[in-house]
């Protein structure tokens, strides 16, 4: 379980991340979603840590009992500009290499191949540069440089804005499929109502800096609250 205590993020002027308390399940495919500027990408960075200096941060958050998740080996991160995984003069495997040694892990070709195998990918991909690769390729491969080093918690950021509804469906295919077969608890935005609802355990509604609901895709049509509600009414426009 992932549990949030107070978290707050503010900026000079204003808050933005209002006393966010939350526990999200462990072992789930959880959506966060809400309409832009809602706070959803700033919430996943302070899970990463990420937060710029110019804003201030409060507030707790526990990962596990006892425990010290570091971004990069406990978590796994899939940028909204998947383009920020990469090094520009490292090939894909350079960085895998990079990523294992700061982690001290052992790099492990058989498991990046069948990795790159589950997605179709040619394992040649790997001693190209990142500019090398066409975007789709790009893509997935961000995917599987935030899974490979098994991450017990995988942060992904508006994964398909930019993709056709058949790669979509491809690529969440694959991240449910993943996090089943891991037992990895996934946190994943979306704008999508129709995703969530196909592929989340549990969605968590976000509004103007703060978590308002907790559904399932099987109690949100009761939900009481008026925006969840909304959202669920408008899902098909
Ligand atoms: N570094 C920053 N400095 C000041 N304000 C920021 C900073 N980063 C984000 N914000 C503000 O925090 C609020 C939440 O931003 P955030 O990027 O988390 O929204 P979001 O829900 O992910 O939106 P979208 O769906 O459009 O990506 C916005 O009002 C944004 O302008």
């Amino acid at each position: 379980m992932i549990q949030l205590h107070h978290v707050t993020v503010t900026a000079p002027t204003k808050p933005l991340l209002h006393a966010i308390t939350v526990d999200f399940p462990a072992n789930q495919f959880i959506c966060l979603i809400g309409a832009s500027g809602s706070g959803k990408t700033l919430l996943l960075k302070h899970l990463l840590g990420l937060v710029p200096e110019t804003l201030s941060v409060g507030g707790t958050v526990t990962f596990a009992e006892g425990e010290d998740w570091v971004r990069g080996r406990e978590i796994g991160y899939i940028p909204q500009h998947y383009q920020q995984s990469f090094v520009p003069f490292l090939t894909i495997k350079e960085t895998m290499r990079d990523l294992c040694r700061a982690h001290h892990v052992a790099y492990d070709k058989e498991q990046t191949e069948s990795l790159l195998c589950s997605f179709r990918l040619d394992i040649d991909l790997l001693d190209r540069l990142p500019h090398q690769l066409s975007g789709g390729q790009l893509q997935r491969m961000a995917i599987i440089l935030a899974v490979f080093l098994k991450p017990r918690l995988i942060l992904a950021d508006e994964l398909t804005t930019a993709l056709d509804p058949v790669a979509t469906r491809q690529l969440l295919d694959w991240l449910r499929n993943y996090q089943q077969q891991t037992a990895a608890t996934v946190l994943f935005v979306t704008h999508e109502l129709t995703h969530a609802l196909h592929y989340a355990d549990t969605l968590y509604i976000m509004k103007e800096g703060t978590i308002i609901d907790a559904v399932t895709p099987e109690t949100i049509h009761a939900s009481r609250h008026p925006y969840t509600q909304a959202l669920y009414t408008n899902r098909h426009l």
